[in-house]
């Protein structure tokens, strides 16, 4: 019993304790590292970051390439775009030395790319032939965050920084770019059982420099919403900023167009928090290391040898269609191995014992309702097949209808009982920044964002301050 005390986990509803926990227990990071903000991926969680990254890449290089820029920017490069420095100049480290002789130039280490990527477009873009160019990379990024930094959600090294950046020849094409990195952002999560919301965020709370931002946001089990994703509209204000110019086809010089769209293991801190229990994590089978665990049923060596082959010849046979698969010949108990791998969040889970072998059948566990059944053995690929499509759709319903049921729709804040936004809330606003105060003031929570994509005018009053209303918008707390 010694083993599952000492991995039980706090309940879930204690939200902030059950993240940090099993950000241990599940073994994806060690946060033991000595320098505040960074942390160190397990390679339990290394290979959830791998698969989850891989659909990124997948997804974006269907019409994006990737490069790679370097980490240090130069002092007068990243002075350059006033805005940008703004919203940058607290959180930004300086290497100021190579070796004992101070450098020339300070060098910054990138929080994220513009500065290091555009005077270098500057020098790729002539002509509107050359355009449009996506590239993305995925990098380290650096930011000093002074803010309670938590692994995967607010790091001072970001290790697993997306970062998309588009050059066009129009404002309306740089805004098409925009939607569709959106649209993109939406196709990812929806492979991580994940869905989000989206909405504009207001002029005080956009990107650096952008003429506009669109966000997505996950709700995390605490109520609070965490922005996982964001796509901005440059206009031209950087082009003008490193003189980004094209050749037109009548032979003007015109200053290019930009859009930026970023993800970083938010995504992943989203995932783990939505889907996991009480008893760990619970992964979309698409990016679980572990797809299908076998545990060998064996008491007092009684067909032990038969029953361990039976296991072999099952893992062979998932193994041949593709499905990450491992047997637990550890010498624990059964009931220590199921508590380990579930802890893991392995979606399926399959026992094989001496009755099952005399039925020729195996029994099989699913992670997310822990529904058991017994599979003839000849039905176990088609039957894993189709479970890992009803546990992927299961996640996401789950997760879609605790995101709606908190979607709370109101023309006043007294409906909201002591003051405490737990999810989101959908009111009316006057498009004041005061009202904006008021709320972060009254009810700890502020403007997220005007949703996009779907009808919002409001014929009733602002509830702040009771001004007329022309659209309505989203409140939260935030991470
Ligand atoms: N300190 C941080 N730790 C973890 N993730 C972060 C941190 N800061 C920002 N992010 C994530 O990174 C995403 C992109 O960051 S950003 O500042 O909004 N946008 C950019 O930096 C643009 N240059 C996108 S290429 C954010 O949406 C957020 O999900
Ligand atoms: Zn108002």
């Amino acid at each position: 019993m010694e083993e599952e005390n000492e991995l039980a986990l706090p309940a879930k509803e204690n939200f902030s304790e059950w993240y940090n926990d099993i950000l241990v227990k599940a073994e994806i990071m060690d946060v033991r590292y000595p320098v505040k903000g960074l942390y160190v991926w397990n390679p339990f969680g290394f290979s959830i970051r791998k698969k989850t990254y891989s659909i990124i890449r997948e997804l974006l290089d269907r019409d994006h390439e990737e490069t790679l820029f370097p980490l240090l920017i130069p002092e007068n490069e990243f002075m350059k775009e006033t805005k940008h420095i703004k919203g940058f100049e607290e959180e930004v480290y300086w290497v100021t030395h190579g070796g004992t002789s101070p450098l020339e130039v300070n060098l910054a280490l990138r929080p994220t790319s513009e500065t290091a990527i555009y005077p270098i477009y500057k020098l790729w873009v002539r002509s509107h032939a050359d355009l449009p160019i996506k590239y993305y990379q995925i990098v380290n990024t650096f930011r000093y965050e002074t803010k309670h930094t938590r692994p995967l959600i607010r790091l001072r090294e970001i290790t697993s920084f997306k970062e998309a950046h588009t050059v066009h020849e129009t404002w309306e094409d740089a805004a098409a770019q925009v939607d569709e990195a959106i649209d993109r952002y939406h196709e990812f999560y929806e492979r991580l059982c994940l869905p989000v919301l989206t909405s504009k965020r207001p002029e005080w709370d956009k990107f650096p420099g952008a003429d506009y931002t669109i966000a997505v946001d996950a709700l995390m089990p605490d109520g609070r919403t965490l922005q996982v994703g964001t796509a901005h509209h440059l206009g031209n204000n950087f082009a003008k900023t490193f003189d980004i110019e094209y050749e037109d086809p009548n032979g003007e010089q015109v200053y290019a167009y930009q859009s930026c769209y970023g993800i970083s293991e938010r995504c992943i801190a989203a995932m783990i928090s939505v889907h996991g229990d009480d008893k760990g994590l619970i992964l979309p089978p698409e990016i679980a290391p572990v797809q299908v665990i076998i545990i060998p049923i064996i008491f007092k060596n009684k067909d032990k040898e038969s029953i361990l082959d039976a296991c072999k010849n099952v893992k062979g046979s998932l193994e041949s269609a593709g499905v990450k698969t491992k047997i637990d010949t550890s010498d624990r108990r059964p009931g220590a191995k199921y508590y380990r791998w579930e802890m893991k969040g392995v979606p399926l889970r399959i026992e094989i014992g001496p009755k099952d072998l005399k039925n020729e059948s195996v029994m099989m566990v699913r992670r997310d309702t822990g529904d058991k059944e017994q599979i003839a053995m000849d039905e176990i690929n088609d039957t894993v097949a189709s479970k890992f499509e009803s546990i992927k759709s299961n996640l996401y319903e789950k997760a879609k209808a605790e995101l709606e049921n908190n979607i709370i729709e109101c023309d006043s804040l007294d409906e909201i009982e002591n003051k405490i936004v737990k999810g989101i809330l959908k009111i009316p606003w006057c498009g004041q920044e005061e009202c904006n105060d008021e709320l972060e003031e009254n009810i700890g929570a502020g403007i997220l964002g005007i949703p996009v994509n779907q009808e919002n005018s409001s014929s009733s009053p602002c509830p702040v301050c009771g001004g007329e209303a022309n659209t309505k918008i989203y409140v939260s707390r935030t991470y």
